[in-house]
């Protein structure tokens, strides 16, 4: 055998191994591929008959309002998320507010309202991209964020045609898919730090820059569009809505300061009744009216008020009736152990100590705060006692909080050195001041009305009943302004108060809007005490000039 036939067999035989070895390849993937198909072909109808499975949508989500006059009261919050977000040049918005009370219903329509506007920089097609920040999941490595949008580098991406050749490849997150509309982000207070703050780099370069140690500048392999959105960056201009049920003093002051702050409120008791004649009517089911009443008394805000109507209405159908009566309303609130949602009321009576102060529960839910207290000639040199809410209080956020004493017990010692300061012997007694009702005060803004209380109880002159007061207390005696006064003055009317004292500095115009109820705006102690005493028994005469009447 000659040389070139031993080179021949030799190739033939490679030839024939690198055969077997591609057929047998080309078997395998073959093999592989028609298993896949079958697995994908099971899967498939698998998912075919889950489609065709599905329960009735929760009546919550078939009454959600379609239009921002189906949202029931939230006249103001609705007025100022209109003016932020339907205008010629639409800002970000956060809303704040308790749950179920339509924050999100309202956040829904309120682009489609801002689509009608010619002068709306928003077009027909303007997304609205929703987002629930409890999770929307925060990963360090910023492998994948559905916020921000991510780079899946090559070394992520597996055998793909991009991540052979070496390709990072950018994808958008909820920022770049809402560019040229609204990014909704549900409990934006729950964000993690981090993806506020790049949320807040977004805002403000209204496009997303991204990185990636595979991006060559030079790689001819990498496609023009990402070589775009590497050096100019991905679009992301969009508004804003973020909600939350938290406090504003909870929200980075970064991001509250790029956005106009709405404030949603508790529902009123007739208001939850509207939304469940709403939902009643909708499963043409009757309501009797004791029924609404007890809906009206237990259900906390509209979602609470949906859902009673559901459980309700399917047990008046079980019992084979088109009617909820009182007792199918019952049963839910017992089946549910829910308690009343008690509204305070003022007092019938004046008496020495009671005082009917103003606080804010929430971020928009004012409260008539009943407060008692009691002197009592001191052994020693005047203690103070407070009880129903904490001696010390803690102030922050979730990165950092600090104990401070509570700031009624400093407004209490301001009031009694006052009242020494006046002639009133504040010093000679034992003070017991208790706020009933465990709502939650701020010290300062019932100040006014603890300097009234600790004043009636020394001199024993009653305060009067139907009068409600707020305001903080200087050492010299002059009323001072506080926080949310229109909601403690609608909180007033809603108690029965037929007047409600508020600091002069605290009135605006906007005030002369609520009716029903009378306004004195006042500058000092003294000047307030001439209105909220029984009789005549303050010798200094005050200025009218401050005092509004709008019960008209
Ligand atoms: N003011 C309202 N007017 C009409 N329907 C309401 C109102 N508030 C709540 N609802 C009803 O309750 C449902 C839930 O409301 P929505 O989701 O808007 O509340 P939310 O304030 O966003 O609450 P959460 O903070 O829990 O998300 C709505 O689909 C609607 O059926």
């Amino acid at each position: 055998m000659n040389l070139v036939s031993i080179v021949v067999i030799i190739q033939l035989f490679f030839g024939i191994v690198i055969g077997l070895y591609f057929w047998n390849l080309l078997k395998n993937q073959r093999a592989n591929k028609n298993t896949i198909e079958k697995e994908s072909e099971k899967e498939m109808e698998k998912l075919r008959e889950m489609k065709k499975i599905g329960l009735t949508a929760p009546l919550s989500e078939r009454i959600r309002p379609k239009s921002l006059s189906d949202v029931v009261g939230q006249e103001d919050g609705i007025e100022a998320l209109r003016a932020a977000i339907c205008s010629g040049n639409p800002q970000h918005v956060i809303i704040y507010g308790p749950p179920g009370v339509g924050k999100t219903a309202a956040a829904r329509i309120v682009l489609e309202e801002a689509k009608r506007n010619a002068n709306s920089p928003f077009r027909t097609t303007a997304p609205f991209i929703e987002l629930d920040a409890t999770t929307a999941r925060f990963d360090e490595r910023g492998v994948a964020d559905p916020l921000i949008g991510s780079v899946h580098d090559p070394i992520y991406q597996g055998a793909g045609a991009m991540g052979q050749a070496g390709i990072p490849q950018p994808k958008r997150g909820a920022v770049s898919n809402a560019h040229g509309g609204v990014l909704f982000i549900d409990e934006i207070g729950e964000l993690h730090p981090i993806q506020m703050n790049k949320l807040l780099k977004v805002l403000e370069d209204r496009k997303v820059l991204y990185e990636s140690a595979y991006y060559s500048e030079e790689n001819k392999n990498i496609p023009t569009h990402i070589h775009q959105i590497f050096q100019d960056g991905l679009p992301a201009d969009f508004r804003l809505i973020g909600a939350t049920t938290r406090m504003p003093e909870e929200i980075p002051p970064a991001i509250r300061s790029r956005c106009l702050e709405v404030y949603f409120r508790e529902l009123e008791p007739e208001e939850i009744t509207t939304v469940a004649t709403k939902a009643s009517d909708k499963i043409k089911c009757e309501v009797e009216p004791n029924a609404l009443k007890v809906l009206s008394e237990y259900a906390r805000n509209g979602r609470e008020s949906v859902n009673m109507i559901q459980i309700a209405a399917s047990i008046s159908k079980r019992q084979g009736r088109d009617q909820i009566s009182q007792a199918d309303m019952e049963w839910v609130v017992e089946s549910g152990r829910m308690s009343p949602r008690l509204k305070p009321m003022i007092p019938l009576k004046s008496r020495i100590g009671k005082v009917n102060g103003l606080a804010v529960q929430g971020p928009s839910t004012g409260h008539i705060l009943a407060i008692e207290i009691m002197v009592l000639p001191s052994l020693g040199d005047g203690k103070i006692t407070i009880t129903g809410i904490a001696e010390e209080e803690t102030i922050g956020n979730q990165s950092k909080s600090i104990k401070r004493k509570s700031m009624a017990r400093g407004s209490i010692e301001n009031v009694t050195t006052l009242l020494r300061y006046l002639g009133v012997p504040a010093h000679e007694y034992d003070v017991h001041v208790n706020f009933p009702g465990g709502i939650p005060v701020d010290g300062p803004s019932a100040g006014l009305a603890m300097a009234v209380g600790i004043y009636s109880s020394i001199q024993k002159v009653p305060v009067r009943h139907d009068i409600a007061m707020t305001g903080e207390i200087s050492l010299h005696g002059e009323v001072m302004p506080i926080g949310g006064v229109l909601t403690k003055i609608k909180a007033a009317k809603q108690a029965g108060a037929k007047q409600v004292v508020i600091p002069k500095a605290n009135y605006q115009a906007i005030c002369a809007k609520i009716t029903g109820i009378e306004i004195i705006a006042v500058e000092t102690f003294k000047e307030a005490l001439t209105y909220v005493l029984e009789g005549d028994h303050v010798k200094v005469k005050p200025s009218n000039q401050y005092r509004i009447d709008q019960s008209s």
